[in-house]
């Protein structure tokens, strides 16, 4: 898949990027969904856009780079679909669960719900098909930890009110809805993406055995859940929002293939920091 050639990268953040480049341990890590894959209607359909796969597969192999994939997807879901090197952290479900691509699939750490919980997931995966079954084209994503409606679909008038019904739903259980772009999610597990970048920068730190505060960071994201994650970064370290929307990122860039050109763009300054155009 290739499209138009996006617009050049703004000044700004082409300078933090070469700046970042200089640092190690280098941690990089950016979410799948609107930012390493367009959106699209059918989750199942969503890939890596190739230029992306190329650069991330790039910067995994450089010295003293680590590349972690961070998603509300499902693990195994995002294994399947990001395809990422070996070696890839992955942190699925929003940080509920974690893995790591080797050569032979992904290992994933053992996940264990409590039995409340299951029966807590069972009535929650319930609720929202009722939801979209009242919802035309309104559809139920399940995952270890969470149940997603998708309403991506679904007209208008109809989606509010859907959505609506799913927020009532997650109230009843007890538990939060995030909204995201046409999804409502719910899990059952209280986790977050800033979470998750703060676990791996202090894994890549104690792996290399330097201060947590040595370990440079990019993150990129579209979404709302994405906020948390970049709203642990702090100076010097490149945060990235992806698309319209109010951030607390310190760099914006249009879609996917903004993405793919900054990936380009860190990959070639990491090869030759200092001397990237
Ligand atoms: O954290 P992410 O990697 O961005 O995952 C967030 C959600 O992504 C998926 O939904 C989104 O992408 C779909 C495919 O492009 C799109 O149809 C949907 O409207 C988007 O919200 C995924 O299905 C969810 O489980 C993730 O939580």
């Amino acid at each position: 898949m290739s499209g138009p050639t996006p617009p050049p990268l703004p000044d700004d953040l082409v300078a933090a990027l070469d700046a970042l480049a200089a640092r190690r341990p280098l941690l990089v890590a950016l979410d799948f969904d609107g930012v390493l894959a367009p959106l699209v209607d059918d989750p199942s359909a969503s890939r890596p856009l190739p230029a992306s796969a190329t650069a991330i597969a790039r910067l995994a192999d450089a010295d003293d780079v680590h590349l972690a994939l961070v998603s509300g997807r499902d693990l195994a879901g995002l294994a399947r679909l990001a395809t990422p090197p070996t070696g890839t952290w992955l942190v699925g479900s929003h940080g509920a669960e974690h893995g790591e691509q080797t050569p032979d699939g992904v290992h994933a750490v053992p996940l264990d719900l409590t039995p409340d919980q299951r029966a807590q997931h069972r009535e929650l995966v319930a609720g929202l098909e009722r939801v979209a079954a009242g919802a035309e084209g309104a559809w139920v994503e399940t995952k270890p930890t969470a149940a997603v409606l998708h309403t991506r679909r679904t007209p208008p008038d109809q989606a509010a009110g859907a959505v609506e019904a799913a927020v009532a739903v997650a109230t009843g259980l007890g538990l939060d809805a995030m909204r995201g772009k046409d999804v409502v999610e719910v899990a059952v597990l209280a986790t977050s993406k800033g979470q998750a970048v703060v676990a791996l920068r202090e894994r890549l730190a104690g792996e290399r055995s330097v201060d947590v505060g040595d370990v440079g960071v990019l993150y990129a994201g579209d979404d709302t859940t994405d906020e948390h994650a970049f709203e642990v970064l702090g100076d010097g370290d490149v945060s990235v929002k992806v698309g319209d929307g109010d951030t607390v990122a310190g760099a914006r860039v249009a879609d996917p293939a903004s993405v793919a050109a900054l990936l380009a763009h860190l990959a070639d300054a990491v090869a030759a920091p200092g001397t990237s155009a």
